[in-house]
């Protein structure tokens, strides 16, 4: 079914996926702080850090807020986004803003993140120093927060951006790209698929009914990866978090 109403039951998801519905944004977005804040602590019982990859754009607000209040060693833990729009960090449209607000607050501001928008007025420019920083964090990450549009992209894998083959490529040794897709006002940095693919758990975060008609679009035709930037994720172990 495809209009105004859908609903998750409505999406026949792969076996191997699991999905968690929640009631409503606030409720999704604790519930996903929860098994997010669980899987940092599994991972820190293990290791001497552990990674949190998160994405921007509107939805993940509540998110951080509620996982900012979670008592964990924040000190141990290494934050990042998946991608960056290149404007100033004083912009409404900064990732980087949005994350510093309201993720790196409370416990959470003991943390350590890594930026990936850095001094210089293009992503291709300083692509080296982003780089070179990024060689701090441990690779794979463990845990992977994903969004997507509704032209079908995730992190700034966009399906107009004339660099997203290397983007996608696995070979490509690359931790970062710049992209500059037609769609968008500015200039983007984004990990790359081969770093996304990797992460030891991964989350498709979204929100509301239009997300789902996506969802159902790019299920629809799941080899077509450059077409959907996101069917590259829709495999078994993905957790979907989606509330109306
Ligand atoms: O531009 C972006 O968009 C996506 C989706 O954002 P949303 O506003 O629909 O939640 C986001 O995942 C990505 O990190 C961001 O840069």
């Amino acid at each position: 079914m495809v209009g105004a109403g859908m609903k998750m039951s409505d999406i026949a998801l792969p076996a191997g996926i699991q999905s968690q519905i929640g009631r409503n944004s606030q409720q999704l977005a604790e519930s996903l702080a929860d098994a997010v804040a669980d899987m940092i602590e599994a991972r820190l019982k293990v290791a001497p850090r552990a990674s949190l990859a998160v994405s921007g754009g509107s939805t993940p607000v509540p998110f951080f807020r509620a996982l900012a209040t979670k008592a964990l060693d924040w000190k141990r833990v290494d934050v990042l986004l998946v991608d960056e729009r290149w404007v100033d960090e004083e912009s409404p449209d900064s990732n980087t803003r949005l994350v510093r607000e309201n993720l790196l607050q409370a416990g959470a501001s003991d943390a350590r993140y890594f930026a990936l928008k850095q001094p210089g007025n293009s992503p291709s420019k300083v692509l080296g120093a982003v780089e070179r920083a990024l060689e701090q964090l441990t690779l794979p990450l463990d845990v992977l927060i994903l969004g997507m549009g509704n032209d079908g992209h995730t992190a700034s894998l966009f399906p107009d951006a004339p660099e997203l083959p290397r983007a996608l490529a696995i070979d490509n040794p690359s931790r970062v790209v710049a992209m500059t897709p037609v769609s968008q006002p500015q200039e983007r940095i984004t990990l790359t698929l081969r770093v996304l693919s990797a992460a030891r758990e991964t989350v498709l975060y979204l929100r509301g009914e239009d997300k789902l008609e996506t969802l159902a679009a790019a299920l629809s035709e799941p080899d077509q990866v450059a077409a959907m930037p996101v069917r590259a994720f829709l495999k078994p172990g993905l957790k979907l978090f989606w509330s109306p």
